[in-house]
């Protein structure tokens, strides 16, 4: 039986980051795209990283990262996993020599299998909303049915989950794992740590046969 796993995204500061681990998410995400309301900065990142208890992933998110400046992140914050959530080549993925994921945002007409071809080596394909507003985290859902029944790639579904609507999408699209942002804030960029619990208590109530 296949439990998806959760990554809760956007933590901002110790506390929060750890009560979400003791919640029981997988994985907790740093935004490291300075226009995002969940940019964290390097000291505090490094801070939130080390504080992670054991089985507790860290995951670095980035958007078209300038190189220095993604040099000096994993220079100093232990993370676990890269997620690149822009328009970032399987070169460019993979030419940090880490474990990563790469974000795509899902709209009519996109070949999601060519897609994932391309980023083989990536550990899971996360497949978000596409809005024009923004590059994620966005709140905004997309159409479920575009997804193709198999992909090469681990599914990780993303844009627009929240603690009513992730039992049904586990239901229909039966992802590897979920990532949410915006469905468990009582703001943007604040998490509510009662719509986390929700969150997570919903989503490992979730099942099916992989
Ligand atoms: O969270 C952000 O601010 C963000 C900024 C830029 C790219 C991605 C971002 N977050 C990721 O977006 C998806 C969907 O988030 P939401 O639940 O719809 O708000 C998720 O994978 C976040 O990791």
């Amino acid at each position: 039986m296949v439990i998806p796993r959760i990554k809760i995204c956007g933590l901002r500061d110790i506390a929060t980051a750890q009560a979400v681990a003791r919640l029981g998410a997988d994985a907790v995400g740093l935004v490291f795209y300075r226009p995002s309301p969940r940019y964290v900065e390097i000291e505090a990142a490094a801070a939130i990283a080390r504080a992670l208890p054991a089985f507790v992933s860290c995951v670095g998110l980035f958007v078209d990262c300038p190189e220095a400046e993604m040099a000096a992140i994993l220079e100093r914050v232990p993370l676990d996993l890269l997620q690149f959530h822009g328009d970032e080549t399987p070169e460019q993925c993979r030419r940090w020599q880490r474990p990563y994921i790469k974000a795509v945002r899902v709209k009519p007409g996109l070949d999601l299998l060519e897609y994932a071809g391309r980023y083989a080596d990536a550990r899971g394909l996360l497949c978000d909303a596409y809005s024009p507003a923004a590059p994620g985290g966005t709140g905004e859902r997309f159409d479920w049915g575009l997804l193709p029944a198999q992909l090469p790639l681990p599914l990780i579904l993303s844009g627009g989950l929240d603690p009513d609507n992730v039992v049904a999408a586990v239901a229909q699209v039966r992802p590897w794992a979920v990532d949410v942002s915006s469905g468990v804030e009582r703001a943007r960029g604040s998490k509510d740590l009662e719509r986390v619990a929700r969150f997570i208590a919903a989503a490992k109530q979730t099942s099916f046969s992989g």
